[in-house]
């Protein structure tokens, strides 16, 4: 298997990047699939979207009815088939296809189902798009991204999860609410599982220039990110897809918007920091198991994983982090 070195980052990126080359694979045309294709094509991330699933009367539909609707959105095709040619020489391929919660299932109870089609799905995606950077977004991510990439035999740059990019989305929605500032300028990561053991690296995040931890006294409005309320916004976090499972059977949309996002620092060679899960090799200690952590994320897929300033507890809980989710890879023989 490829080493996972971090790629050497080269110099100042193409402004825009190159979008004569794009074209994204979006496998699986469920909740999340469809979703993650219209947003897509909504925010202009791609020239040409594909959806491919097993359901044909699914997948046709999903695509026509989002292709009525490019006449309002930047330039951009949609097209959807059963026939996994579909997704030949794609740039990107996000594999959305996957075992989903039903209310009371963890994320790791899904192992099993989702590798299991990985095992058939991922060599033909690899066959029909040998050159495409691989986004796993089925559950549980940070296990089937681990097996998903042994299966490919692909770099491990070229072949990471979704991991924490959504999480951190939903920490710095509550943060930004609890302070009254924009969510932009939160920046906020959660690292670990996507998972019920995430971890939020409280100790870096910062709102604005003032320290996340220090919002508080230098605001002069002592308590708003105290250690209770921070307790209580990671508690939200941990319980969000729960709680919308329950409420809708599924989360799609917020997902929809993040996926894209990673497209996008793919597609435009941003050199964004997102929390991917990748394969970590001596990172903090943690080896031998797919986790997010910031990442540089570019054309090249995942040029760099970035080591924040962490707590002494953030770091242990990191650690059982990674023990939880090796487990379970090691159940499945990953
Ligand atoms: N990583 C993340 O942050 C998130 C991950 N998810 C995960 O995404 C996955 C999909 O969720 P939903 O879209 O709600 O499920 P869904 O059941 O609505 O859609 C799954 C689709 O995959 C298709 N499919 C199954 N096997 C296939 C195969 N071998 N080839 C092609 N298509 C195949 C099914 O026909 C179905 O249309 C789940 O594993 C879910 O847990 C959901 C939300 C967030
Ligand atoms: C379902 C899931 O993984 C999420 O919404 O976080």
């Amino acid at each position: 298997m490829t080493e996972p070195t971090d790629a050497h980052v080269p110099g100042p990126r193409p402004p825009g990047g190159d979008r004569r080359r794009s074209k994204v694979a979006v496998v699986g045309a469920g909740a999340v699939g469809s979703t993650l294709a219209y947003a897509c094509l909504v925010r202009g991330a791609a020239r040409e979207v594909v959806l491919y699933d097993v359901d044909r009367a699914r997948v046709e539909a999903e695509a026509l009815d989002i292709a009525h609707g490019v006449a309002f959105t930047p330039m951009g095709t949609v097209d959807g088939s059963d026939d996994v040619e579909i997704c030949r020489d794609a740039d990107v391929v996000a594999i959305t296809a996957g075992a989903k919660q039903k209310p009371g299932q963890s994320r790791l109870d899904l192992a099993g189902a989702t590798i299991g089609i990985m095992r058939d799905l991922v060599p033909r995606l690899v066959a029909v798009a040998p050159e495409a950077t691989v986004v796993m977004v089925a559950n549980p991510v940070d296990v089937v991204t681990y097996a998903g990439l042994q299966i490919s035999g692909l770099p491990a740059t070229r072949f990471f999860g979704s991991g924490t990019v959504l999480d951190s989305s939903r920490l710095r929605y509550l943060v930004a609410r609890e302070c009254g500032v924009a969510v932009q300028n939160v920046h906020a990561y959660i690292a670990g599982e996507h998972g019920d053991s995430e971890v939020p690296l409280w100790s870096s995040a910062v709102i604005g220039a003032v320290p996340l931890l220090e919002w508080g006294r230098r605001t002069g409005a002592e308590g708003v990110l105290d250690r209770a309320v921070r307790e209580r916004i990671t508690e939200e976090v941990v319980s969000s897809a729960y709680r919308i499972i329950e409420g809708k059977g599924a989360t799609n949309y917020a997902i929809g918007l993040a996926v894209t996002r990673i497209i996008e620092a793919v597609l435009r060679d941003e050199r964004s920091i997102l929390p991917v899960s990748t394969r970590l090799e001596d990172y903090l200690g943690i080896s031998g198991v797919c986790l997010s952590v910031p990442c540089i994320v570019g054309k090249d897929g995942v040029l760099r994983r970035l080591e924040p300033d962490v707590s002494d507890d953030e770091l242990a809980a990191l650690r059982r982090s990674a023990e939880k989710v090796r487990a379970v890879s090691a159940q499945f023989g990953f």
